[in-house]
């Protein structure tokens, strides 16, 4: 059986509204407005440290506190990753995938603290054979390298599972197939993402990976 590794924020989980309630909660300790989810939407895919960046220059946050504010920010971020919801059909999915002995993997951007909280909130500490965070690895994706180390400590090379255009390029650095979820944090047309094949509903993932096992 082929391994199949995940990508997490806008694959697995439904995480937009909590990263966005995090930033919020920063803006707000800070006097200044919201900013909308759709625009938080914008900053996500390449970990925290790009995310305040993105932040600081759309807001009035001061740059000159980038590390307080990034560190306030991971604080909420971590409050707010423990009642994270899965995107429907998710659990069975997996499920489905596991009694199969399909090896399953988790390589995503976030970092390791709220990745924590999210495992956890969903009792998932062994759902995953290998899992990589934003800041496990010296390098992070579209860095091939977090997705190859998954797939070695799973035992062999598979497919990626993604919603952002990082996770196609990652795959295609990697040389391995891209299935691409169309409803998660997407910020650019599925046309414009690399793909060998995408879905709407989690019910058709395992019949997918089927025929990409060919
Ligand atoms: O936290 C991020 O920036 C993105 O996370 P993801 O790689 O799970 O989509
Ligand atoms: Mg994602």
């Amino acid at each position: 059986m082929t391994p199949v590794v995940f990508d997490l924020d806008g694959t697995l989980i439904d995480s937009l509204g909590g990263i966005a309630r995090a930033a919020n909660a920063l803006l707000a300790e800070q006097g200044l407005a919201a900013v909308p989810e759709r625009q938080v939407a914008g900053y996500v895919g390449h970990g925290e440290h790009i995310f305040i960046d993105r932040l600081i220059a759309d807001t009035a946050l001061d740059a000159g506190d980038r590390a307080a504010l990034l560190a306030r920010f991971m604080t909420h971020y971590k409050a707010a990753s423990r009642n994270t919801p899965l995107f429907p059909g998710v659990a069975e999915a997996l499920a489905r995938l596991k009694a199969r002995g399909v090896a399953l993997g988790l390589c995503t951007n976030k970092p390791g603290g709220p990745l924590a909280a999210v495992l956890d909130g969903l009792g998932w500490q062994s759902m995953f054979g290998a899992v990589v965070a934003g800041d496990t690895l010296a390098r992070r994706k579209p860095d091939p390298a977090p997705l190859l180390h998954v797939f070695d400590r799973l035992g062999g090379r598979g497919v990626y599972v993604g919603d952002s255009p990082i996770d196609g390029a990652t795959a295609q650095a990697a040389g391995v197939p891209f299935v691409l979820f169309t409803q998660g944090i997407r910020t650019v047309p599925v046309q414009d993402i690399a793909h060998d094949a995408a879905f709407d509903d989690f019910a058709d993932l395992p019949g997918i990976l089927d025929r990409l096992a060919g």
